[in-house]
């Protein structure tokens, strides 16, 4: 049967240029939920709920957890620092629903695939914590907010050996694109890191005592239709989310 994907939208409150503007809006790339449905799940966007309640009763109807990528950032206080930085920041009323749902899923060895700003949720959820900025805090000369289109790739990443990224991927390294300009810097102490750039940038992060709690820098839903390595990112994912029992 397939497995119903909880799909992390992303809010604007109201106080943004785009995305709606002064009207609050939720919105989502289409192409998270294609490569759920084209892979043999059934998305379901989440409303980013503030009621504690309604988080667990959404939480336990799902059988995966999808945390999308964020233009915007997470809160540096959310991971104990000032904001150093004039980026804009992600809604509070996702980063406390998603930073919750990730502790829930944790707790529940609820299959969690995070992307990009997703994985740096993941992170921070659990303790981890962000550099702000790349291009200020890190000395690299790697672009990790590529020019070209998402669906070219970028730079490679070098897997952990005997990670779970590595089962699924099958390959040392892979090529991948990049859309960011922050990262994880102290991972979560209940994570590891499983992939890096070549200038030691972390791509990739996950638990070794979960069944599938992964998450990935880059942005393999631009990627799955045309790179076979992205493609069983998702089929992986979605067969632990099959084998999630039922909710209770
Ligand atoms: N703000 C963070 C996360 C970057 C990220 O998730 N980018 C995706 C952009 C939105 C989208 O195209 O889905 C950072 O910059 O590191």
């Amino acid at each position: 049967m397939k497995p119903f994907i909880g799909v992390t939208p992303d809010f604007n409150a109201g106080d943004r240029k785009e995305w709606g503007g002064k009207e609050p809006t939720y919105f989502l790339r289409a192409r998270y939920v294609r490569a759920i449905e084209e892979l043999g799940g059934i998305p379901i966007v989440l409303p980013l709920a503030s009621d504690r309640e309604a988080r667990r009763r959404l939480f336990t109807n799902i059988h995966g957890l999808l945390l999308t990528g964020s233009g915007p950032d997470l809160p540096p206080n959310l991971y104990g620092e000032r904001q150093q930085y004039p980026f804009a920041l992600v809604s509070q009323r996702r980063s406390t629903f998603e930073l919750q749902m990730v502790q829930m899923a944790q707790a529940a060895d609820l299959p969690v695939l995070g992307i990009c700003g997703g994985m740096q949720a993941m992170n921070v959820a659990l303790g981890g914590s962000l550099f702000q900025d790349i291009a200020s805090q890190v000395q690299t000369t790697l672009k990790h907010r590529q020019t070209a289109r998402a669906t070219r790739l970028s730079h490679a990443v070098r897997i952990t050996q005997h990670s779970l990224l590595r089962r699924i991927l099958g390959a040392a390294t892979v090529r991948v694109n990049s859309s960011h300009h922050q990262s994880v810097k102290d991972v979560a102490p209940s994570l590891v890191a499983s992939a890096v750039a070549p200038d030691g940038i972390v791509e990739a992060i996950e638990s070794r005592k979960h069944r599938f709690f992964l998450g990935v820098q880059w942005h393999p839903e631009f990627l799955f239709e045309r790179h076979r390595p992205h493609r069983r990112l998702f089929e992986a994912f979605l067969r632990a989310a099959q084998r999630r029992p039922a909710a209770r």
